[in-house]
């Protein structure tokens, strides 16, 4: 078992990364429960797979739960999911100081996350999240968000969680496809700022992606201690340190919003090509070497996830890709950093990249292969 503790003073929680602790869940969260009847809003998929496991536990410490179910797939990160799920929070009477379950992927953690942070001005909850995605990314650090018609997570708020418990055991269920997605999310801690985790990663990644649960256990612990060393260092992706989680979302999200969230493109597997291009991308700038980011391919590669956009057959140019990044939460004076890469384990914000530049080399991405 690891306990991981994101360090924010008064708003520091703890991540449980153990196998089936599901059964446990109603001792470890007694304390941060208050009422008899605790509202959960659950992954459709999740819950009939797990959600048992724990309802028992919560039903053995005495206490019965309030269900909402959310349909699977990014389009519930919607305004009128956020409303239906709000408008069900208030007529269960939750109140500021309850604590909300967010049983799933990043789909349900975001949603609820964000409902709870407007809830009454902000309540809390607990994620346990379902997918390695959520394990090892989305249940920590306290980003919560919608996409709307311009694109991704552009509505949404910085809302920690209490507690979150990542039980290893609910990944036996996740289909192959989301357990590759939940990888690229994985191999992206070590390529930002840690070698050994990248080379760990590419003796491992093909075992771990067939759900080798030691192999499981030891990335989510490693990725969480990860991303709470940088979520403590800043919180709110104001000095540049957070930002470098976001290597490969600034051409993911493009790709995400042109090919219509979730229709052709899980995130992960976005995130994936994303950082591909941001390797080749630097490597055309002469700051990371070619066979380095061609390193890092091949590491996506012999993962099953995609590396080439060129394969995805878009009916677009380079120029409409970054017409979607215009909306970046990133964009700053007009200008929009990038995450670029100096070496394997060597991310780095450039405030200099030139638009029209990646835009051309995204046209030659695009056709190239
Ligand atoms: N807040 C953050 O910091 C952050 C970080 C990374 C990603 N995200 C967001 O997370 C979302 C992606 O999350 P995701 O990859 O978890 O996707 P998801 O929530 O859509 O879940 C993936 C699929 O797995 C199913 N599922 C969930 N748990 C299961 C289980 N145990 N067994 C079987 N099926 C299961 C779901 O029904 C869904 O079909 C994106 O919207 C992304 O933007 C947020
Ligand atoms: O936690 C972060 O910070 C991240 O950037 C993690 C990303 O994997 C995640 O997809 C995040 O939601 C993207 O952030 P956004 O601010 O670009 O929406
Ligand atoms: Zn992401």
């Amino acid at each position: 078992m690891a306990v991981i503790k994101v360090a924010l003073g008064g708003r520091s929680y703890d991540v449980v990364v153990e196998p089936d602790i599901l059964p446990n869940f109603a001792a470890i969260t007694d304390k941060l429960l208050k009422s008899d009847t605790v509202c959960v809003v659950a992954d459709e998929r999740a819950w009939a797979e797990h959600g048992r496991r724990l309802e028992a536990s919560l039903a053995q410490g005495g206490r019965e739960i309030a269900l909402y179910e959310v349909a699977s797939g990014e389009g519930s990160k919607s305004w009128s999911e956020l409303e239906k799920l709000t408008d069900w929070l208030l007529e269960k009477g939750v109140e500021r100081s309850d604590n909300v379950i967010a049983f799933g992927g990043g789909v349900v953690g975001d949603l609820t996350g964000f409902a709870c942070s407007i809830l009454k001005r902000g309540c809390g909850f607990i994620q346990v999240p379902t997918t390695l995605l959520a394990q090892v990314d989305s249940s920590v650090g306290g980003k919560t968000a919608i996409n709307t018609k311009a694109g991704k997570n552009l509505v949404g708020a910085f809302h920690q969680p209490n507690l979150v418990l990542a039980d290893i055991t609910t990944l036996s269920s996740l289909p192959p496809r989301e357990m590759r997605a939940g990888y690229a999310e994985v191999i992206k801690y070590g390529i930002l700022g840690n070698l050994p985790f990248f080379e760990w990663c590419e003796r491992h990644g093909p075992a771990l992606v067939a759900g080798d649960t030691a192999l499981l256990e030891e990335a989510v612990a490693q990725s969480v201690s990860m991303k709470a060393a940088i979520v403590a260092e800043d919180e709110r992706e104001t000095t540049g340190k957070r930002a470098l989680l976001n290597l490969g979302h600034t051409f993911g999200h493009a790709l995400e919003a042109e090919t219509g969230f979730g229709n052709k493109l899980l995130h992960g597997e976005a995130v994936a090509l994303g950082m591909v291009l941001a390797a080749r991308y630097s490597a055309r700038l002469g700051n990371i070497a070619r066979k380095e980011a061609e390193r890092i391919t091949r590491a996506l590669d012999a993962a099953g996830l995609p590396s080439e956009i060129s394969a995805l057959s878009l009916d677009c140019d380079g120029e409409t890709l970054v017409g979607h990044m215009l909306h970046d939460k990133k964009m700053e004076g007009g200008t929009l950093p990038f995450i670029l890469l100096d070496a394997i384990g060597k991310a780095r914000l450039d405030r200099n990249v030139v638009l029209d530049d990646v835009a051309a080399f995204l046209t030659e991405e695009l056709q190239a292969h």
